[in-house]
């Protein structure tokens, strides 16, 4: 195997690295750095005897070092600072820690930290990571990505995000290549996608978020979001140079608006392999927490009332999806589709509406079938839910508390085990916590959330609330496209992962987790790999010969492990 990095003076040799680099430089090189780890005959063979203390630690040694560090930090803000210089420093004992911690750190490096991260990005700015593109120079684009110096097989996956729509805290700005990194990190961590291998990219297309426009300290480009034309100039001229430069490279999509992210993915979709993590990584974790809800609940598919309040990038990803699982049951797919209630700020959308995005027109209900109901202005959720009486209920509005006790009650009173996921994040913006969401349904709701949330005990049961992020979905996602060298990314390999998903938790005790739990992300996207890689060959897609997938998809996950260097 090829180490990325090559050109920066390293790359794999027998059963570790081989480096042109000495001295400081190889301290400087995360991908290179062992701390206190280069054994004496490292230090003097790479120039590093007089640059360290005499002491020779092991990996566990160092990890128990930063693990005492880590808890020194005093807010989780600082925490995630603390574990960002420490990737830029050492990055195998970053993912040591971080694997062995996963529980703990994954809402730290990831959400919802990472949102406040995102908001601080200019003032806890250190170092820069990753590749910024601006669309005031659109033609350095090819140029900027080539400046990390990898080669065309060197790179598995790109995330790029433009921050338009950060988690559900709006426009970012150029600190929105924080949430590339962070899924970057996730990729690593639970899928073992070589970091060397992986690039975040942040489109700096401007920003229409006034606080950063005014503040001084703001280190991205001054002035307001390009929409139009260059905007799409700049995608394009993104997706050609990454395509070209890196042939293998998944394109993962994040954070962008409802208006561009769905655009993008069906442009490029069919052209090279990409993927919209908000759309289709949220449609498909949000379809496997489904089918766990379903087999405690005893329904299938096609028996559901999906009621998606917000419906954006990410509900109407989850409609898509949830609609695809009602046809494979058997159902028509316009009557699959009349099986999903979508709300959004102008209230429930009709087809007599003329605001509506072109990705909402066909969950458009017929006017006319609404006719008799309350409306204040527009058709609320409590209405929808008193007429439709949901078996599902999806959050992906971004507003705090929408799900109230009376539609909640509401809900429950017509369904035996109502599936409840109130998936907006960070938690300022979750739509109920399972803590009320349990209760007000007397124990019966089937819930999870998009963040990270304790157990609930009530009356003497305790709840687990799996946490339907796309986070269990992406990386196993990215790992079967790579080893399968996908040509594309298909419905039939995202279905593929969601039933790989489901089909790992274990639904039966009184208040399972309707998801495999966060510790067990690993084993998880391995499994979702497998099923992922093995659908992209049986539907043409793979470019890699597959004869053991179990065996590739083990074999391709970097390990966080100190390798042998020796100097070239
Ligand atoms: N759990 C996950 O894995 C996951 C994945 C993706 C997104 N999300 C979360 O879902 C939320 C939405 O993300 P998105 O990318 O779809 O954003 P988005 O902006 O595309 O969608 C949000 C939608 O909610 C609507 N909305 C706002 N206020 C509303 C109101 N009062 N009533 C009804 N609808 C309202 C908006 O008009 C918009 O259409 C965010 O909080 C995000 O963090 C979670
Ligand atoms: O980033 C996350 O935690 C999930 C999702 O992609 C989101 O935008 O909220
Ligand atoms: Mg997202």
């Amino acid at each position: 195997m090829v180490v990325a990095g090559a050109r920066r003076g390293f790359w794999s040799g027998d059963g570790g690295l081989v480096t042109t680099a000495r001295g400081a430089e190889v301290l400087d090189t995360p991908l290179l750095n062992k701390g206190m780890a280069f054994s004496p005959g490292e230090r003097r063979a790479l120039g590093l005897e007089g640059l360290l203390p005499s002491a020779v630690l092991s990996l566990d040694e160092q990890l128990a070092r930063a693990y005492e560090q880590y808890h020194e930090q005093p807010t989780d803000l600082l925490k995630n600072v603390f574990l960002a210089m420490l990737q830029d420093n050492d990055e195998v004992l970053f993912y040591r820690l971080l694997g062995e911690h996963l529980r703990e750190m994954l809402p730290v490096v990831y959400d919802p930290t990472v949102g406040e991260a995102i908001r601080r990005y200019s003032h806890e700015y250190r170092r820069p990571r990753g590749v910024y593109l601006s669309i005031d120079r659109p033609d350095r684009v090819a140029a900027s990505l080539a400046d990390l110096g990898l080669g065309a097989a060197d790179v598995d996956l790109i995330v790029a995000s433009d921050a338009e729509e950060i988690l559900g805290i709006g426009d970012w700005g150029v600190g929105g290549i924080d949430i590339a990194v962070g899924k970057l990190a996730v990729y690593t961590a639970a899928a073992g996608i070589d970091p060397g291998r992986a690039i975040p990219v942040g489109l700096d297309v401007g920003t229409d978020n006034e606080d950063l426009l005014s503040d001084p300290a703001y280190v991205g480009n001054r002035h307001r979001r390009v929409r139009g034309p260059r905007y799409d100039e700049f995608i394009e001229a993104y997706v050609n140079a990454a395509s070209t430069l890196f042939p293998n490279a998944m394109l993962h999509w994040e954070d962008f608006g409802p208006s561009n992210g769905r655009r993008i993915l069906e442009k490029y979709r069919n052209r090279v392999c990409t993927f919209n993590d908000d759309m289709q990584g949220t449609g498909a974790i949000t379809l496997g927490a489904v089918l766990g809800g379903l087999r405690v609940a005893g329904t299938r598919p096609r028996d559901q009332r999906i009621v998606v309040f917000g419906a954006g990038t990410a509900g109407v990803g989850i409609a898509d999806q949830l609609r695809d699982a009602i046809v494979r049951d058997g159902a028509e797919r316009d009557a699959a589709t009349r099986q999903v209630w979508c709300i959004d700020q102008q209230g429930l959308l009709t087809d007599d509406m003329t605001d509506l995005r072109d990705f909402q027109v066909p969950y458009a209900r017929p006017a006319r079938e609404v006719t008799g109901w309350r409306r204040e202005g527009r058709i609320g959720l409590a209405e929808v839910v008193a007429q439709v009486h949901p078996t599902i209920l999806i959050g992906t509005s971004t507003v705090h508390g929408a799900f109230t006790e009376e539609i909640v009650r509401e809900m429950a009173r017509h369904v035996d085990r109502p599936i409840i996921l109130p998936l907006s994040n960070p938690t300022e913006r979750i739509e109920a916590m399972p803590s009320q969401l349990i209760p007000w349904t007397a124990g019966r709701g089937l819930i999870c959330t998009g963040i990270p949330v304790p157990a609930v005990t009530y009356d003497g049961v305790t709840y687990s609330i799996g946490q339907a992020n796309n986070a269990l979905l992406y990386p196993g996602l990215g790992l079967g496209a790579t080893v399968a060298r996908a040509k594309t990314i298909s419905d039939g390999m995202l279905a593929a992962a969601a039933d790989a998903v489901a089909s790992l938790a274990d639904v039966r005790a009184p208040g399972a987790s309707l998801l495999p739990e966060v510790d067990t992300l690993r084993s998880v996207s391995a499994t979702v790999a497998v099923a992922v890689a093995d659908r992209a060959a049986a539907e043409g897609l793979a470019r890699a010969t597959l004869t053991d997938t179990a065996r590739q998809v083990q074999d391709a996950m970097w390990q966080p492990e100190y390798r042998p260097i020796s100097a070239a």
